[in-house]
């Protein structure tokens, strides 16, 4: 039993901010699991010319700080994305902001982009020496110029990333999710495409947005187009949610203002996976985040549209050691259904709906 897996029914004794910092702290001083073993060669894939030992990836909002992205790495993954960063350090909400749902494999949180700012992220990202580390920029609370933070945090971050993420999507930053409406995205994107042209003009540094999972049928059909008229390099699908299921066995936790994550946020953002593949024709790469606690949640993401998965919340209940299963069985799930690589299967939900209805 690894020390990982004897720690995590103490952490989820303590409140869920207090158990995510002493986490952090394990990791810092190399406590946290390793898997050595070799990926199975079928999970390997290529993406944006990087080579990904695996398509299973750190979503944003666990390492804030880039504070522990080797140790991360180690636990088996095959990118660590690291953020929201902001240009200026900020507290965020007052606490506590953080609230498991553990019948439901839920979180809500409302942190609102506490982070030490992109100076301090810097310095962390310039210490690394291998990986795939993505960075997801954010604006600040008191911010008016949000172009300008996106533009900012590209500036100082894009030497340090393999993609940037402009994340619109977090619930707990007053009008951000309103960036999401085209006519501000696309200054967004630019603005970013433009400083990002200016510091990593020689390298392919794929910039990405990340969307929610609450936008109606029209919203994601105008994302769509946008995506695909800018040549997207990719979106992440999708954020947390401001939903609350009835489902939910604890609806007094449910009553909590923030984003949920989670199981309960696994349909619903499949199912935003699947119509933005659609939308946009299956040509830019999307990476599918919510709910995502097994390797089948992985398949399915997969065969929805996604080249790439993330997780977070499952990591909560079940702590690193989760990686490595996940993996062994996303695995068996490509070779049990006949596919030689991840790439194979991307989007493969669609192609069977097609040829059903031709
Ligand atoms: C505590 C917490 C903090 C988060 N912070 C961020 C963030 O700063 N930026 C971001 O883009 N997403 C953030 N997220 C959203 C996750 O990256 C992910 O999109 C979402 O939780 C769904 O995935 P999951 O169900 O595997 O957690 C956060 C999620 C949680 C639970």
């Amino acid at each position: 039993m690894s020390l990982a897996s004897l720690a995590l029914p103490l952490l989820r004794c303590l409140d869920p901010e207090t158990a995510h910092n002493l986490t952090l702290k394990a990791l810092k001083l190399g406590l946290g699991p390793k898997d050595t073993g070799n990926d199975d060669p079928v999970l390997e894939t290529t993406l944006w010319n990087r080579r990904f030992p695996n398509p299973i990836g750190l979503s944003a909002g666990f390492d804030k700080n880039a504070e522990v992205t080797a140790a991360m790495l180690a636990t088996g993954m095959g990118f660590v994305e690291v953020g929201s960063i902001t240009p200026k350090a900020q507290p965020g909400n007052p606490k506590p902001r953080i609230f498991r749902l553990p019948d439901d494999g839920g979180v809500i949180n409302r942190l609102g982009f506490n982070n030490l700012g992109m100076d301090e992220a810097a310095k962390n990202l310039a210490k690394r020496h291998n990986g795939i580390i993505g960075v997801n920029l954010g604006k600040n609370k008191t911010s008016e110029d949000a172009a300008a933070d996106y533009a900012m945090g590209t500036r100082k971050l894009a030497p340090f990333a393999d993609y940037l993420v402009i994340n619109v999507s977090s619930p707990n930053t007053p009008g951000l999710r309103a960036l999401q409406d085209p006519s501000e995205l696309i200054g967004l994107i630019q603005a970013v495409r433009r400083e990002r042209d200016a510091v990593a003009r020689e390298r392919n540094l794929p910039v990405l947005v990340k969307i929610a999972p609450d936008l109606n049928d029209e919203d994601v059909a105008e994302i769509c187009n946008l995506a695909l008229e800018q040549a997207l390099d990719g979106m992440i699908v999708s954020n947390t949610t401001i939903a609350r299921p009835e489902s939910l066995h604890h609806q007094d936790v449910a009553r909590e203002t923030g984003g949920l994550s989670g199981k309960p946020v696994f349909g619903p953002s499949t199912e935003m996976l699947r119509k933005v593949y659609i939308g946009t024709e299956g040509k830019i790469p999307l990476i599918g985040v919510g709910g995502v606690a097994s390797g089948r949640d992985a398949y399915e993401k997969i065969r929805a549209g996604a080249s790439l998965v993330q997780l977070y919340t499952a990591l909560v209940f079940h702590g690193p050691a989760l990686i490595p299963a996940i993996k062994r069985e996303l695995a068996e799930c490509l070779k049990r259904d006949g596919f030689a690589s991840v790439q194979e299967a991307v989007g493969a939900d669609h192609a069977k709906a097609s040829v059903k209805e031709s």
